[in-house]
């Protein structure tokens, strides 16, 4: 028997970075979280401490800073790409590289210049991950917290000796949307570059089917809001593989007010934070490209 090192990357998790634009008076504000992860050849370090091959996360934290400044940060897909490269790029010794970034929304407080409300928590989001030439994009929106009065079922399900459920032809749905999707590289799996999408009209487009779908589609299960998310983005955006979603299932129980000899006829809830049912799944082609290392150790999935 022998003890090996297995699969590890390292770097600086939830590099906080602001950054603002000034165009005279009007300035413009980007908030992200930055994490940067490195992989390749570290066997020494793990092994016997020789840190020649460690670029250091304090390192890791100044070139996102740095490159900030050096240019603008754009989408934060490209601004991923180009930090990841960097790495891959400028020591031999990485070969690989997986940066994560949130961007946290700010609104501009109406007639104002330089003055925002963070009005949701929602977050947009990126993960890049490069492998030597190949990268791979998996975009996506957090914490987006969304709700139907009606329009949601749950029924059919098998009653056992602890099933005490009843089934509902209607109640609230609500749930916090974790949604990730994975671009197709343009030229298929050997391409290198992931550069010609347009990130931007990308994410409001799929953002705004996930809403439509959550909305529109009269629910049998939370299961089948997922599918139907999912599948109503691979329809309409052929830049896209895969679609991975994260639904906690947000649960209002109608609340018994019998014993103050009042009706409740779907009209007051009670809120309950946990326990909850977590749904998850993936929707995607089935001639999808290979997913490569596109969702490996990423969160949640
Ligand atoms: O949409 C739902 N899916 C479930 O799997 C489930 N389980 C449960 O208790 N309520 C619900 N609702």
């Amino acid at each position: 028997m022998a003890i090996v090192l297995g699969p590890n990357q390292y770097g600086k998790a939830e590099n906080r970075l602001v950054t603002v634009t000034r165009d005279g008076a009007v300035h413009t504000i980007r908030d992200l979280t930055v994490s940067t992860s490195l992989r390749g050849d570290l066997a020494d370090t793990h092994l016997t401490g020789d840190n020649a091959k460690v670029l250091a996360t304090d390192t890791q934290k100044n070139t996102v800073y740095a490159f900030a400044k050096q240019a603008p940060v754009g989408e934060i897909e490209d601004f991923a790409l180009r930090l990841g490269r960097h790495f891959v790029s400028t020591q031999e010794a990485i070969t690989g590289a997986r940066v994560l970034i949130d961007e946290h929304a700010w609104e501009r407080i109406e007639g104002n210049d330089h003055s925002f409300v963070q009005g949701t928590n929602e977050k947009r989001t990126t993960a890049v991950t490069i492998d030597g030439e190949r990268a791979w994009v998996v975009s996506g929106v957090r914490d987006v917290v969304v709700l139907k009065s009606t329009g949601s079922e749950f029924h059919g399900f098998p009653r056992d000796e602890y099933t005490t459920l009843q089934e509902t032809d209607d109640r609230i749905l609500a749930t916090s949307v974790t949604a990730r999707w994975r671009y197709q590289t343009p030229g298929g799996a050997g391409d290198r570059t992931t550069d010609g999408i347009d990130w931007a009209e990308s994410f409001t487009g799929i953002r705004r089917l996930l809403l439509a779908t959550f909305a529109a589609k009269h629910s049998l299960s939370l299961q089948q809001t997922l599918y139907a998310m999912g599948e109503a983005v691979l329809e309409a955006r052929p830049e896209v593989a895969e679609v991975r979603l994260s639904m906690p299932n947000k649960h209002h129980f109608a609340v018994d007010l019998s014993p103050f000899g009042l009706t409740n006829d779907n009209e007051v809830f009670y809120a309950a934070d946990r326990p909850y049912g977590l749904i998850e799944g993936a929707v995607l082609r089935d001639d999808a490209e290979d997913a490569g290392s596109a969702w490996y150790t990423l969160p949640s999935f």
